[in-house]
């Protein structure tokens, strides 16, 4: 048998499934998902081992026309991330029309050498007949730009063809050895795992432009001399007005926060966290390139 391994990565414009796609993938919930758009912003891998290969995800922030320096940085990190992955998966939504954003991308894609498989996403939210038309429209869009490698439909909520898409990626990966050992499911660290943690806890039910001006870093892990283990973060904002609705009445919500998040913690460290939540205001961040650097993008 021929075993093959490479690096995959899932693109396509916000909400289009990326991040819940690959927790389906993987198995394990690795990247935070959310229904406001451009949440992810870190390539997070996922690694899926099989008997026939390796898969390591390479999740990718929405690809879309820059706005802000933030948006052309993505860019960079998504234009850098895919001139190496061995093959692209193109997700697009099976219950929304194909728009100037899936043609963009399209676009970006034909130039690069790595093979593009379609995803038809969130099929458990489309009718039969939406799936097999956007099946077609997917593939018109594909043969406008020297055709796709292949067009998989797709429910990651409902685990609906999972299998086999991991199966289509994994067929156009090079013949290759284990990349990592067979019992990793992620290697991003645990620093950026608990800032993800946080910062899904605070972007929770929020209904505003806030999701684009959360970032969080963590100041300190230790362990108390009692042996709990302590962990400091902070919530970077972008105006004083966002930090009333971070905090909320008498602290309210950023208890919320904090309770939330540490639950994540927890499971994630296997232990009792003592979290400590600061919030802090960075006026204009994503427009300053030395705040960007300090907050790691
Ligand atoms: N019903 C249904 N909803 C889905 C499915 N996949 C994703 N969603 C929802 O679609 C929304 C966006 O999903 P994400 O996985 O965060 O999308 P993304 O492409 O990573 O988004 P960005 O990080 O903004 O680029 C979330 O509310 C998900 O719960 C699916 O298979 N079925």
């Amino acid at each position: 048998m021929v075993f093959r391994s490479g690096f995959c990565s899932l693109v396509g414009r916000p909400n289009a499934g990326k991040s819940t796609l690959t927790n389906a993938l993987v198995g394990s919930k690795i990247v935070i998902t959310s229904d406001k758009p451009q949440t992810t912003r870190h390539a997070v891998r996922g690694i899926v081992t099989r008997d026939d290969a390796q898969l390591v995800l390479v999740d990718t922030p929405g690809l879309h026309r820059p706005r802000t320096l933030l948006g052309e940085r993505l860019n960079d990190v998504v234009r850098s991330t895919l001139a190496e992955v061995d093959v692209v998966g193109f997700c697009v939504p099976a219950n929304e029309r194909l728009g100037p954003g899936d043609r963009y991308i399209a676009a970006e894609l034909a130039a690069l050498r790595a093979p593009v498989v379609a995803v038809v996403t969130k099929t458990d939210v489309a009718s039969k007949r939406q799936v097999a038309e956007q099946l077609l429209a997917v593939t018109g869009l594909g043969d406008e730009h020297g055709g796709f490698a292949d067009v998989v439909p797709v429910s990651a909520v409902a685990g609906d063809q999972i299998d086999l898409l991991a199966g289509v990626l994994a067929g156009h990966l090079p013949e290759g050895p284990l990349l990592y050992p067979d019992d990793v499911t992620t290697d991003n660290d645990t620093e950026s795992r608990i800032a993800e943690l946080v910062r899904e806890a605070a972007l929770e039910g929020v209904h505003d432009e806030l999701p684009h001006s959360i970032a969080v870093t963590i100041d300190e892990i230790r362990r108390r001399e009692s042996g709990l283990q302590e962990v400091f973060a902070t919530i970077h904002l972008e105006r004083d007005s966002q930090k009333g609705i971070v905090i909320g009445f008498k602290g309210s919500r950023l208890k919320h926060i904090g309770t939330t998040a540490r639950r994540g913690v927890e499971a994630l460290l296997g232990e009792k966290v003592h979290l400590a939540l600061h919030v802090a205001v960075e006026r204009e961040w994503q427009r300053d390139p030395k705040k960007l650097d300090r907050l790691g993008f």
